[in-house]
């Protein structure tokens, strides 16, 4: 992969620049906590496993900077570094599991000195951000055996190298099936209002050389009735355990259409995004995003002034509109609950 989503370099964290993608190729430099928390809500970080990452090196950078002479205020700081973190987007679970991974590191290292308290944070985030490039490496290999040579595979957001700390998930099994030496090619549906789609999924596979057709969004249901796609494969924000599945807006529809045309159906994502606590989908905060996303593209007013507006920016797929969900520990189907506990050990 020829970008870096975000890395720790010279302690600091650095990302590029998602708003500015395809247009322009810019690495930010991100020096303490509240950066990052803004740049992980202004989406300039997104995607489930990334910001995951992102809130890992935000507490990282939090600890470091907390001025404490005593291990009680620097636990009490080191909790609202937490929170702050925690209060940026609602659905992708693996933004809680990164801040709660990084609390139990400081938690079981209590008798230590602060700065050594410090060091291990920045060692376990900087692992956080390794261990999700080998997992996207493993969900790309079981995935890649679901998808036929010569296969159209549609897909939903951007799930790629840029949502993860690189090689992606969706997209991970799509470039493990490329690698494979299967002739592949990739329907990217644009994902309004974002447009995820069109601006980072179709750019990075064209860098990969994955032959991709880009669509609008309302053009999945015509490609699938005319027997153009062969498969489905989204990543995911928030799985509950009956397998019902978070994830970007129109990912419902996407099901729904693949189910009807006798499609298969599938998610792609870490044993991380996993959220057990919950029964079922209905139980997943859903974030609602600013209403200009909607009325604006790229700063310009495409809806009349002062409209009503609705922008929910993940939606919930019931798990029997799902053929199998892809884990870096294996293929689940049929009998999620059991299925994804089993897979989450
Ligand atoms: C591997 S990323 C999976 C999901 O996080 C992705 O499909 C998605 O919905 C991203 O939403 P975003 O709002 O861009 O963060």
């Amino acid at each position: 992969m020829s970008f870096r989503t975000i890395e720790w370099r010279d302690d600091a964290v650095i990302m590029i620049d998602q708003t500015l993608l395809p247009g322009q190729e810019v690495y930010n430099t991100y020096s303490d906590f509240r950066s990052v928390a803004e740049a992980i809500q202004g989406m300039i970080i997104r995607g489930a496993p990334a910001i995951g990452v992102a809130a890992a090196m935000g507490v990282a950078l939090g600890a470091r900077d907390i001025i404490a002479d005593t291990h009680e205020s620097f636990f009490r700081q080191l909790e609202n570094v937490c929170d702050v973190l925690a209060r940026t987007r609602p659905t992708a679970v693996n933004l809680f599991w990164g801040i709660e991974r990084m609390k139990r590191v400081a938690e079981a290292n209590r008798d230590k000195k602060l700065d050594q308290i410090r060091e291990l944070l920045k060692k376990e985030a900087i692992r956080i951000e390794e261990e999700d490039q080998t997992i996207c490496h493993n969900i790309g290999k079981w995935g890649a055996t679901l998808i036929p040579e010569g296969a159209t595979v549609l897909t939903h957001c951007n799930a790629g190298g840029l949502a993860t700390a690189g090689y992606g998930t969706a997209l991970g099994v799509i470039r493990a099936a490329h690698e494979a030496g299967k002739n592949i090619q990739v329907f990217a549906d644009e994902t309004r209002p974002w447009l995820q789609g069109a601006r980072l999924t179709a750019w990075e596979l064209m860098r990969e050389g994955i032959p991709t057709t880009l669509i609008s969004d309302n053009m999945a249901g015509f490609f699938m009735s005319r027997g153009e796609i062969t498969c489905c494969v989204v990543g995911a924000d928030r799985i509950a355990a009956n397998g019902d599945t978070a994830n970007k807006i129109g990912t419902y529809s996407v099901a729904v259409l693949a189910k009807e045309n006798n499609i298969p159906f599938y998610v792609a994502a870490p044993v991380s995004t996993l959220d057990l606590t919950l029964s079922d989908g209905g139980k997943i905060p859903i974030e609602e995003r600013p209403a200009s996303e909607v009325t604006h593209i790229k700063g310009i007013e495409i809806a009349p002034a002062g409209v009503r507006v609705r922008n929910p920016s993940f939606d919930v797929t019931p798990a029997r509109y799902i053929s199998a969900i892809i884990t870096e520990n294996g293929i689940v189907s049929g009998d999620y609950r059991s299925g994804l506990r089993k897979i989450s050990c």
